[in-house]
């Protein structure tokens, strides 16, 4: 049995919904389908999650949601009679209206996914089963074992169901909303769930590139990749797949296929535990992300001041920045976080370091951090000395390198303004460089 999720692009409208239906239909084995919201197409410019999450931030604000609702409203009906369906969507969208002025965010928010799998149910003649009914949280995991037993109340040997992506529901029965891009994970849970023998994630593009193809024009598609590639590409911003929906497949061993629904004909990203490479393939992928600071802290043998750096983790405690911690030297030490989570907390997490009886702070606001994946790093650190040579080459300053012993990335930390230059020259220099260095022995 096939898990399919189809993404926001993939049914952002009626020729996308029919694009959707051929797929399915192609395959009898493509019994659980799983969608996203409605995404973005080329007469939509807001996905319908932004849209929900816009009403919310209005009715907060006390402002006027209507407007923003109504749009919302007619995207759903737009699709429903654009298809011909007789799916009394007016209803759901009633009682949306009515809970608006009390319902919680992950309530709101989760509605873009549950209207669109009742359109796409009654599309494909499929059972809609709501998420709601059987994926439950403990917190912030999913409680398998419950979720098992409830689905399987639903399910017979030959149901053929749509389950909304990107929610759940509580211990309490309240919904659960996941963090965005949360449908790839609602997708990896079904296919956990059923032990299904493949998970096929359905979106915009064929297959993960070996760059992203808004950076890199006619990236080269990378044709299979592991599972922990893809958790470390996906960390590092690929955002096609989400980084935690590679879990629950990995854990049982399930395949992923990463497909193109306007080009279902053309091969895709197949995803497994170990594949064949070839040699002269130093570098399997490039990711990157823009806006970090670095903050680093100097003392004379501060490896050796357990006292200092004591302090200096107290210090930082206290204002709950989720930091990345680079050991950089002998006298050395950085401290990386997005800059948007260090908003308003930066002046005051310097004047605390201060304090600490550090030689020298220094702060390096607007790097970008680009990662070279590959399992050929893990196995040959030293790998990462040929990328770092040619990035100095060609003049792009690296502040910060991060790799550890067997790590299969290594990470560099640039200008943001060196960011698509250095995503270029990795991708196209380094593995004609690991050719012509092999061919040259
Ligand atoms: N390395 C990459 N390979 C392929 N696509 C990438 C890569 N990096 C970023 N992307 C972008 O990810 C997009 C697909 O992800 P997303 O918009 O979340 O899809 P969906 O709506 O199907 O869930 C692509 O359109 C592409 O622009
Ligand atoms: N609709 C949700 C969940 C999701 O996975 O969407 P998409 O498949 O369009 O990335 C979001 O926008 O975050």
């Amino acid at each position: 049995m096939k898990v399919a999720k189809f993404g926001g692009s993939s049914v952002a409208d009626a020729a996308q919904f029919k694009k959707v239906r051929s797929i399915v239909e192609a395959s009898a084995d493509r019994r659980i389908v799983v969608v996203s919201a409605a995404g973005k197409s080329s007469e939509e410019s807001i996905k319908v999650t932004d849209l929900l999450m816009a009403v919310e931030k209005l009715r907060d604000a006390g402002e006027d949601y209507q407007p923003t609702f109504n749009h919302i409203e007619r995207r759903f009906i737009g699709i429903r009679d654009a298809l011909g369906l007789n799916v009394a969507i007016e209803n759901d969208l009633q009682k949306i209206e009515r809970l608006i002025p009390t319902c919680t965010y992950d309530y709101l928010v989760s509605r873009g996914e549950f209207l669109t799998a009742k359109l796409m149910a009654d599309f494909l003649g499929f059972q809609f089963l709501d998420a709601a009914r059987f994926l439950v949280y403990d917190g912030h995991t999913v409680n398998y074992g419950e979720s098992i037993n409830r689905l399987r109340d639903f399910l017979s040997a030959n149901s053929r169901i749509v389950v909304p992506g990107f929610y759940g529901v509580d211990e309490a029965g309240e919904i659960h909303v996941m963090a965005r891009g949360g449908g790839d994970v609602s997708g990896a849970i079904m296919a956990n769930l059923v032990d299904a023998d493949l998970y096929e994630n359905w979106t915009d593009v064929s297959g993960i590139k070996m760059a992203d193809p808004r950076i890199v024009d006619h990236s080269r598609r990378i044709s299979e990749l592991t599972y922990d590639e893809l958790q470390e590409l996906s960390y590092m911003g690929v955002s096609v797949f989400q980084e935690e929906a590679i879990k629950p497949v990995a854990e049982r061993q399930i395949p992923i296929a990463i497909l193109n629904t306007n080009h279902p004909e053309e091969d895709g990203t197949l995803v497994e535990g170990t594949v064949r490479r070839d040699p002269n393939q130093l570098v399997t992928g490039v990711a990157g992300k823009k806006d970090y600071v670095i903050i680093s802290i100097q003392k004379y043998q501060l490896n050796k001041r357990f006292d200092v750096m004591a302090k200096v983790f107290s210090e930082i405690q206290a204002f709950n920045v989720p930091f990345e911690y680079v050991s950089s030297g002998t006298d050395s030490f950085s401290f990386l976080a997005k800059r948007s989570q260090l908003a308003g907390k930066l002046g005051a997490i310097l004047a605390a370091l201060k304090k600490c009886g550090l030689d020298r702070v220094k702060l390096e606001k607007d790097i970008a951090l680009v990662a070279a994946v590959s399992h050929e790093l893990g196995s040959r650190p030293a790998n990462a000395g040929k990328i770092l040579d040619l990035l100095n080459d060609s003049q792009i300053k690296v502040h910060l390198v991060i790799q550890e012993g067997s790590d299969i990335k290594v990470v560099f930390g640039v200008a943001n303004e060196d960011y698509e230059k250095t995503i270029k020259k990795i991708y196209r220099d380094v593995n004609l460089k690991a050719k012509k260095l092999r061919m040259a022995i």
